[in-house]
């Protein structure tokens, strides 16, 4: 088996203010997104943020919400939460790679998001990362949400 060492986690940022984050999820694995939602909420709680959830069909539909919330409500960031487990075809490759890319050209026009899309071989490798007492990837990807708000603010203010 090959070795493999611990994450190194940020703590949380201390961020002043009104801080609003949006939770966008797709339950296409309903019990992996409830781990995924209940772990980003949990690192939003503790960051003092207050958290709108919106839900969508697949991953495939989480850039295109975002983008239409970025353009019509003051959200400070964004956690894309999903899971896209491979399937029989070429389909996988196109879920996990278009929402990837869709989220990277948001966060590259100054969108804060945090991306909590697993992308699996199987449901079990979704569990253990789902599982907000396992690897806790929606907490992940609301805390790098956080760090870029964080950040973004830092930068308006200097
Ligand atoms: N196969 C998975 C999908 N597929 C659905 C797409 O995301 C999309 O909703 C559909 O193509 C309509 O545009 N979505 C997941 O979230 N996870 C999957 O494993
Ligand atoms: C992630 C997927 O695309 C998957 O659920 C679709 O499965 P398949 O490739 O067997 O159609």
């Amino acid at each position: 088996m090959a070795a493999s060492i611990d994450h190194h986690q940020l703590p949380l940022p201390r961020i002043g203010g009104d801080l609003r984050l949006l939770i966008v999820v797709s339950p296409y694995y309903r019990q992996i997104a409830d781990g995924l939602v209940r772990g980003a909420r949990a690192a939003a709680a503790e960051a003092g943020a207050a958290v709108d959830l919106a839900e969508v069909p697949g991953a495939l539909e989480i850039p295109t919400a975002i983008a239409l919330a970025a353009s019509r409500q003051p959200y400070d960031g964004y956690v894309a939460l999903g899971c896209v487990v491979r399937g029989e075809t070429t389909h996988y490759d196109t879920v996990c790679n278009d929402s990837s890319r869709g989220l990277t050209l948001l966060g590259l026009q100054g969108h804060c998001i945090g991306n909590g899309i697993l992308t699996v071989e199987n449901i079990d490798q979704a569990l253990v990362r789902a599982d907000p007492q396992g690897q806790n990837k929606g907490g992940g990807a609301a805390a790098a949400a956080l760090h870029l708000i964080a950040l973004k603010r830092r930068w308006d203010c200097g």
